[in-house]
């Protein structure tokens, strides 16, 4: 089975996050988010390079063109995270087949870990659509007043949180994502965008350790899970 690429959405701002510098390249454990994110994809044997999708401002990118050597090539995203996808998709080399599976991954995400991966390829590949890594809500889920106060208790059966990798063929991802896009859509995941054309991605449940890195708790709870390492 051939190996896929990863296009990594990397142009975002942080803003949730309140630093100056971007996220992606705060420092944990000597490194920037970003280097972790990439070493988790391209240490794996399946994943054959990486797509790394840049702010137009970005003066932070260490300028790699190779990580575990495997190629990293880099492209300019756009306001919205689903734009910045649709550029990597269609930066990607020519060698990668319309109906070849590509992997999105934020570079906001850099927990990952090999036995995620491992199991969302397996399942995704024998899929007709494709899949997302996923967990079952398990918390209650309250809708918050303006106030402050709860309006009430929303129901939890079947609820689970995306997380990504999420891996869909690559023609039919970036159809989904333009078709989105003209109907003026905001899509907060690959997995929307499918939906959207009637399609229905296996949610393949995953760490809840893969989480995304937003908030400075966040960043905190990252470096924790370094030093458990
Ligand atoms: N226009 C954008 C917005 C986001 N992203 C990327 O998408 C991932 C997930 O987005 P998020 O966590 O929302 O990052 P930011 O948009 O940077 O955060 P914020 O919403 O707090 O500004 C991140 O790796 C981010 O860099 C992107 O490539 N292009
Ligand atoms: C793609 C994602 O990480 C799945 O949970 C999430 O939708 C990104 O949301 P953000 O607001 O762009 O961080």
């Amino acid at each position: 089975m051939s190996g896929l690429w990863a296009v990594v959405p990397a142009a975002g701002r942080g803003t949730r996050f309140g630093s100056e510098l971007p996220k992606q390249y705060l420092q944990a454990g000597g490194q920037p988010l970003i280097a972790w994110t990439l070493q988790a994809l391209l240490s794996h044997p399946a994943i054959v390079g990486a797509m790394v999708v840049l702010s137009a401002e970005d003066a932070h990118w260490p300028g790699w063109t190779e990580l575990a050597g495997k190629p990293v090539l880099t492209c300019i995203g756009g306001a919205e995270r689903a734009d910045s996808v649709l550029a990597g998709i269609n930066a990607l080399p020519d060698d990668v087949r319309q109906d070849d599976f590509v992997l999105v991954h934020d570079a906001a995400r850099p927990n990952l870990a090999h036995a995620d991966l491992d199991r969302l390829l397996d399942l995704g590949r024998a899929d007709p659509v494709g899949a997302i890594l996923a967990a079952p809500v398990r918390d209650t889920l309250k809708r918050a007043g303006d106030d402050g106060g709860i309006d009430g208790t929303e129901p939890r059966e079947r609820l689970w949180r995306a997380f990504t990798p999420q891996m869909f063929r690559r023609l039919q991802l970036s159809k989904a994502l333009d078709a989105a896009h003209a109907a003026g859509i905001a899509i907060t995941d690959e997995a929307m965008a499918m939906e959207r054309q009637g399609l229905r991605p296996l949610l393949v449940e995953g760490r809840e350790d893969n989480f995304k890195v937003t908030t400075p708790a966040d960043l905190a709870r990252f470096e924790f899970e370094l030093a458990k390492r």
